[in-house]
């Protein structure tokens, strides 16, 4: 067969940037995550496990859902009052039509949203909701652009965070130094709060039919 010079050319031009919404489902339909992107690693005795990239991320990109079972949130102060500290603290809520749900990713089930740390000075990623088919989920797009290396981190919200206060000398992987014990509390993620940061946080998507963009 004959190969025509440009037909070679053709084959190594960029495809087109794949928009986020349509990966975010794309990754949310088949619970998976970019694993070749991303890696979980062991910071310190404070902070645990993270999150870190290892390719590059542009500003806007779906990043990773906070995979998890979507409960009200009776439930999960049923939860709550039951499960380890250390649990507790992947309990997620938010506000959804004034009412309180939570996404529970407490349980280890090898996904990497679900240890995402908080940074509420310096975050590259934020917490979206996307409605898919009536379902509800949360996934981290990127704030802006992140390179190889870079801890994955969003603002957990709320104010009262412990670590927040705390005077460390933490080091990736140094032994850690810390003011006071680690007490364990949820994050909260208030609707209003976001609409007013954003203009757009909530995202429907109809029987995979994408209604609005994210950015
Ligand atoms: C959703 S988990 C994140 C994953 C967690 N680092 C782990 O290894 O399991 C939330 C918990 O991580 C810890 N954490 C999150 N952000 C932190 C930060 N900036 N500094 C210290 N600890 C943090 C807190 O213990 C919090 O309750």
């Amino acid at each position: 067969m004959m190969i025509y010079p440009e037909q070679v050319a053709c084959s190594f031009e960029m495809p087109p940037r794949i928009s986020p919404l349509t990966d975010a489902c794309h990754h949310v339909g088949l619970k998976t995550d970019k694993t070749w992107k991303l890696e979980v690693k062991y910071i310190n005795a404070v902070k645990g496990c993270g999150v870190f990239a290892i390719g590059s991320f542009s500003k806007g990109d779906f990043i990773v859902e906070y995979r998890g079972d979507l409960i009200s949130d009776g439930e999960a102060q049923k939860r709550r009052r039951i499960y380890h500290p250390a649990c507790s603290g992947f309990l997620f809520a938010f506000k959804l039509r004034g009412k309180t749900w939570c996404i529970d990713a407490s349980r280890e089930d090898g996904s990497f949203g679900r240890l995402v740390n908080d940074d509420h000075r310096h975050p590259n990623c934020r917490m979206k909701r996307i409605d898919i088919a009536g379902s509800t989920h949360l996934c981290l797009f990127a704030l802006k652009d992140i390179k190889e290396g870079e801890e994955i981190a969003y603002n957990y919200g709320g104010e009262d965070y412990p670590w927040r206060k705390q005077m460390t000398t933490c080091e990736p992987d140094t032994p850690c130094v810390s003011s006071q014990s680690v007490l364990m509390s949820e994050p909260q993620w208030d609707e209003a709060a976001w609409l007013e940061d954003t203009g757009q946080q909530v995202i429907h998507v109809h029987h995979l039919i994408f209604t609005s963009s994210v950015f």
